[in-house]
């Protein structure tokens, strides 16, 4: 298994992330689900963000304290169901930028296709959160990041929900520097490259659109 995976075991992550696999649960607790579980995740990945000394006054005296500087961050949403990430993400984050990828997987070749590309300016000094429920056989991921990597962001590091041995494969092969986040790796992919056992479509079952 390739080095820079995070795993994140945390009890209220794989909770939540054990209710949206159910195949009976709704659309309406699904899209809940991911938005609670995106603010978790978001504690996750900023853990380790740069931060900066500033001088503030308490009720008694002043000090020095830390902050971070939430404008810095961009969170890259790989559309449509990156877009489910996003509200939760930016309640902990309020301040980053949003950037969009449109991609979709061709259902034949299993190969990405761009349609959409938008990130705030000045790139170089921003640290980048791609986010996509799904890494896959890795496709969209690795397209994702290629492009991103044009724009010359200071750092990326890519979020999921749920990930396969075969995908993280494909994606540290492409962008051995880019750190994955992911609660949960599974077993591997159906002929249909779906991951299982998975959580099915998440674009699906966020929109509603099947
Ligand atoms: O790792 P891969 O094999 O590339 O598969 C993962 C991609 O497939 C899904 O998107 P999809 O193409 O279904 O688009 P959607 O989000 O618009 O539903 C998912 O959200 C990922 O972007
Ligand atoms: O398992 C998968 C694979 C690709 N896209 C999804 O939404 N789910
Ligand atoms: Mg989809």
């Amino acid at each position: 298994m390739p080095r820079d995976v995070h795993v994140i075991t945390h009890p209220l992550v794989q909770h939540k992330l054990t209710l949206m696999r159910r195949k009976d649960t709704s659309t309406k607790s699904f899209r809940e689900l991911v938005h609670e579980l995106s603010a978790l995740l978001a504690y996750e990945l900023t853990r380790d963000m740069p931060m900066q000394e500033i001088d503030i006054e308490t009720p008694l005296e002043p000090m020095k304290s830390r902050v971070i500087d939430g404008k810095k961050i961009v969170l890259a949403s790989i559309l449509r169901a990156g877009n489910g990430f996003l509200d939760g993400m930016l309640q902990v984050i309020p301040g980053a930028r949003v950037g969009h990828i449109g991609l979709y997987r061709d259902p034949a070749t299993l190969q990405a296709v761009e349609y959409y590309f938008k990130m705030p300016q000045d790139m170089h000094e921003r640290d980048v959160i791609v986010l996509d429920p799904m890494l896959a056989t890795g496709n969209s991921a690795v397209a994702a990041v290629d492009r991103l990597k044009k724009t010359h962001p200071r750092s990326i590091r890519f979020v999921c929900l749920v990930t396969c041995p075969e995908g993280l494969q494909t994606f540290h092969d492409a962008h051995p520097d880019v750190p994955v986040y992911t609660p949960a790796i599974d077993r591997g992919l159906n002929d249909h490259g779906y991951i299982v056992p998975g959580l099915g479509d998440a674009g699906d079952r966020i929109f509603g659109t099947k």
